[in-house]
């Protein structure tokens, strides 16, 4: 709401301005650098609004063409600055080598000075006037487009996106002005904004050193510059020009964040279809107190939950529908392959789906406190949830580097996740830190707290990662895909360590993995997913026994087996075809396209998750028959 606000506020502002500015002449206002001393600082009346200046001139008319300058400066040097600024980011990012020297780093030299300096330096050797100004301006601001670019292009060069234009063929032209433009072009926006401001600033500071629009033209630095001495008798003399360049620089900023947004498609606002809006009204009903206690040891109880993400093409349901539970002490694994949405159920429980393109549609989570009290997570605002984020759920992720801040020791690191949710004396959190070093069993833990994640193994950095993780004493740890990016013998240390944890603590975990190898080691039970939707569940026994939709034997199938490896003529199996678009999804089994099985009846209507047993259930029309 006060986003919508300040950006009508905005736009208005500048159209106003701007169309004041270019029209000037052609209105009835007073001439602005006609002096009337008689009435010097004379207060607002109807022929003067704002009151006349320390020569009698007409504010309101001096404000108008003041705008003139000071826009028609800015805004051209803004502009030229970014056209080239953006050019030389560009062609230096991606070619790099002796282009990148020779484009970058003279712009480092301009950069050594402070801009007011060599404006100064400047002015004073060309002489003052609009025109010198917005030529100085311009080149001062070169470097700030063309760091922001390279920057930039240095992190989406290497895309897998580039690559392929490479592949195709395309030439570099192309693939700067097509490829990675558009994916630099939201910094740049905002480089934009920052820069028109400055541009004002210093515009002001100039004028109002004289060095920049030449008297008598009004511009708002000449009008500050003027009113600054008179200040005590007529305050508002000042308040008015000020008032402009606030609001101006307020204006600009604004809707370059709004274009910013709209250009940008991953920070799109989310627009989702009429018929989910009124699932969210639904949901959203008084569902966050708490509701009831509960009897048992459950500690978290998914229900239906369906979160939805903006795409291009629509809006897609990455998660669908689930619904399961983890007791105290209990380990769940979600396997599936890659896009099943494990993943996003994993990041809704802890609101940490992306930002604006993606919210819960539908759906619970009932997460139970110590004292049995259920909160619906899926409700509970976020500067709420914050509270549970560490302290009641932690996470664990597959890249520990990528978590691991790599220009803080680990001591540190760990210091501020004990901090996070206590304050408690210095060598208290010292200490505690270091026994969450030991307690995941990193040798030497006094050296390591003062080491760096890049000095670690890859292990040992998961290691430490489980205990930041672990630093607010969760109830329930997540662990996505913890396993993944280390070798076959560092897993197996992990997973102990996890086992160790939960058997320790009775703690619950879910566990988010692909590998249904791993989840052997680890899982008291198991939930099957495949395209947003949980397909089977069961305990782990009956997951491996007796499996029930085919989608779990597909799995289970392309498990390699130590047999498999030394009997020597028996082939690794693979599930035929692919995971479908989310966009295109088949009307009724989903996995009926790659299933050996599939019949008319699996394609008449989205099988129902149908118990087998008390404790597993298939999603599938055919499991009797195939058992
Ligand atoms: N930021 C995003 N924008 C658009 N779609 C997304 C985004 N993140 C995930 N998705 C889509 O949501 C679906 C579920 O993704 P999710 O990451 O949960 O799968 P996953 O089972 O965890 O797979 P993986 O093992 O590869 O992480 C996929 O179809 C994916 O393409």
């Amino acid at each position: 709401m006060l986003r919508n606000v300040t950006l009508v506020f905005a736009i208005g502002f500048l159209a106003a301005m701007v169309a004041l500015a270019v029209f000037a002449p052609l209105l009835p206002l007073p001439d602005p650098v006609k002096m009337d001393v008689i009435s010097r600082m004379a207060g607002p009346s109807w022929a003067h609004p704002f009151g006349q200046d320390e020569y009698g001139r007409d504010i309101f008319s001096r404000i108008i063409h003041g705008a003139r300058a000071s826009l028609a400066v800015s805004l051209t040097a803004a502009a030229l600055a970014g056209a080239a600024g953006v050019i030389v980011g560009l062609v230096g990012g991606y070619f790099q080598g002796w282009i990148e020297l020779a484009t970058m780093r003279p712009l480092d030299v301009i950069l050594s000075f402070p801009p007011m300096l060599l404006a100064l330096l400047a002015v004073a050797l060309l002489g003052p006037g609009a025109l010198t100004l917005t030529v100085i301006l311009s080149i001062l601001f070169i470097p700030a487009y063309a760091r922001v670019t390279y920057g930039e292009v240095l992190v989406v060069r290497n895309h897998e996106y580039v690559e392929a234009a490479r592949a195709l063929g395309h030439r570099p032209l192309r693939i700067l002005a097509r490829t990675i433009l558009p994916n630099v072009a939201g910094p740049v926006l905002v480089q934009f904004s920052l820069v028109v401001a400055s541009c004002i600033v210093l515009e002001s500071g100039l004028s109002f050193l004289g060095l920049g629009v030449v008297p008598p033209t009004p511009s708002w630095g000449l009008m500050i510059r003027g009113a600054r001495a008179y200040m005590h008798l007529d305050p508002m003399g000042i308040v008015w020009p000020c008032m402009a360049l606030v609001f101006t620089v307020f204006s600009v900023n604004r809707l370059c964040d709004h274009l910013r947004d709209v250009f940008d498609p991953k920070a799109r606002r989310v627009s989702f279809s009429p018929a989910s809006a009124i699932d969210e009204d639904d949901g959203a009903r008084g569902r966050e107190a708490a509701a009831g206690s509960a009897t048992d040891d459950m500690l978290l109880d998914i229900r239906n939950l369906t979160t939805e993400i903006a795409v291009p093409r629509g809006s897609i349901r990455a998660v669908d529908g689930v619904s399961l539970k983890v007791r105290r002490g209990e380990a769940v694994a979600l396997v599936g392959e890659s896009g099943s949405g494990k993943s996003m159920t994993g990041l809704a429980i802890m609101k940490l789906l992306p930002r604006r393109i993606s919210r819960i549609a539908r759906g619970s989570i009932d997460y139970v406190t110590a004292d049995r009290q259920r909160h619906d997570l899926a409700t509970v605002p976020l500067n709420r949830f914050r509270a549970y984020r560490g302290k009641e759920i932690g996470m664990v992720f597959q890249e520990p580097m990528a978590c691991l801040n790599p220009v803080y020791t680990i001591g540190y690191q760990l210091v501020e996740a004990v901090t996070a949710h206590a304050r408690l004396p210095k060598q208290e959190t010292w200490a505690r830190a270091l026994k969450a070093l030991k307690q995941v069993g990193i040798p030497d833990p006094e050296r390591r707290l003062h080491e760096y994640p890049h000095q670690l193994s890859g292990g040992m950095r998961q290691r430490v990662a489980i205990a930041i993780a672990l630093c607010g004493k969760p109830s329930l740890l997540i662990a996505d895909e913890p396993t993944t990016a280390l070798d076959v013998t560092v897993q197996a240390q992990i997973l102990d360590l996890l086992e160790q944890i939960r058997e320790a603590s009775r703690i619950g975990l879910i566990f988010i993995t692909h590998n249904l190898g791993v989840v052997a080691e680890i899982a008291d039970r198991v939930v099957v997913m495949y395209c947003g939707q949980v397909v089977e569940e069961g305990t782990a026994e009956e997951i491996f026994y007796t499996p029930r939709h085919p989608y779990t034997r597909g799995l289970l199938a392309s498990v390699p087996k130590v047999e498999d490896k030394t009997g020597g003529n028996k082939r690794l199996s693979s599930i035929p075809g692919a995971v479908p678009s989310p966009l295109a999804l088949p009307p009724g089994c989903r996995f009926a396209p790659r299933c050996a099985h599939a019949t008319d009846l699996c394609n008449a209507g989205v099988p129902a998750l149908e118990p087998v047993s008390d404790s597993q259930a298939a999603r599938c029309v055919r499991w009797r028959e195939l058992a």
